[in-house]
């Protein structure tokens, strides 16, 4: 019998791969638009069709334009902070014990703010919301592909700045069909030289090289790595080095990253030992939450109390925090599934 909806409301998550201007509520857009005096069209259909992308999408890039509007909602600080509380918010939703917050700081520089205020504003936002909410909330900072790789490079230098104050490392966002990893292999170097823990997206186009290369390069996690599914030869040597994949089901359908169960690899990569965990990507653009993520899987493959266990585990393994950090997280999360196997 597929595990209900209770209790995978209950079960403690750890969430790694979550954007912030893909994931602010329509109720705190709202307030936004008012902060910052930049109308939205009237009508409900008209606001979902601005911020949320269609079930199936041509391709990531398509998918990607639906960041276009929210972007300019967040060019202050106070649009910021707001935004990152809300987030928190949200997981709080989902049981999630721990989550880190992605973001490209160069995205929010149109009215003069500097990365650092940037950066600044977004974890003073999570700090707020885990407080409030209790979840453990980190940043995430990402370089955007279509961008120079320079400003990445940049990137990576206030993220090491801040890399005690809330930033716990860095990625590569945006077009990947046209930005392989080498691509940014500079910017890339710079992170590592710096000993920024690295998660990179990957294998979001049909390219299962590029999650090989993205790890070569020196990604700890990869930000889906859905296309290892099409090149095996690679699969042994992402298990060998433990890396870390953070699948987004939902988002992996939208963006044509596959188009059938049969093929969506979670339970092969799970079965197989490789490190999955489970995401939402975007909770806006995608139209999710993590419990519906779950859910999803659950239905599927038919997932057990012990498979989600190990997901939540994994989840712990890949965190970018201390070992004391991720200590107290094994716990909570020991405990907490101790109670379900319990009902
Ligand atoms: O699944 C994804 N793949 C690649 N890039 C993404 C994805 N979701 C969001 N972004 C990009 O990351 C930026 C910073 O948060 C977003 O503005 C969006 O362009
Ligand atoms: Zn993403």
């Amino acid at each position: 019998m597929t595990i209900s909806k209770q209790i995978i409301a209950q079960m403690p998550k750890i969430e790694l791969h979550c954007h912030l201007d893909g994931s602010i509520s329509l109720e705190t857009i709202h307030k936004l638009a008012k902060m910052e005096n930049i109308p939205l069209p009237a009508t409900l259909e008209e606001q979902q069709a601005l911020f949320i992308a269609p079930e199936e999408t041509k391709d990531l890039n398509e998918y990607l334009e639906k960041f276009h509007f929210i972007g300019r909602l967040l060019q202050t600080t106070a649009a910021l902070e707001l935004a990152a509380f809300d987030v928190v918010k949200q997981a709080s939703y989902d049981n999630v014990k721990y989550i880190e917050v992605r973001f490209a700081p160069t995205l929010h520089t149109m009215k003069g703010l500097t990365l650092q205020e940037i950066v600044s504003a977004v974890v003073k936002g999570l700090k707020r919301g885990e407080v409030e909410f209790g979840v453990l909330s980190n940043a995430l900072l990402c370089g955007m592909r279509h961008e120079p790789v320079e400003n990445a490079i940049e990137v990576a230098k206030v993220a090491k700045s801040q890399l005690t104050h809330g930033v716990v490392g860095f990625d590569l966002a945006g077009n990947e069909v046209d930005f392989p990893p080498y691509a940014f292999e500079e910017a890339i170097k710079v992170a590592k030289d710096l000993d920024i823990p690295l998660t990179l997206h990957a294998g979001e186009c049909h390219c299962g090289k590029n999650v090989y290369d993205a790890v070569v390069l020196g990604a700890n996690r990869i930000g889906h790595g859905i296309a290892l599914k099409d090149t095996p030869e690679y699969i042994e040597y992402i298990k060998e080095n433990e890396i870390v994949l953070e699948l987004a089901p939902t988002s992996n359908f939208q963006t044509k990253t596959v188009t059938s169960w049969e093929e969506y690899p979670f339970k092969k990569f799970l079965d197989l030992g490789l490190k999955v965990t489970i995401n939402t990507d975007n909770r806006t653009v995608s139209n999710t939450t993590l419990n519906k993520e779950y859910a999803k899987l659950a239905e599927v493959y038919d997932l057990t109390l012990k498979d989600f266990y190990k997901v939540s585990c994994n989840g712990v393994f890949g965190a970018f925090v201390d070992d004391e950090v991720k200590k107290e997280l094994g716990e909570i999360v020991n405990e907490e599934f101790e109670k379900l196997n319990g009902h």
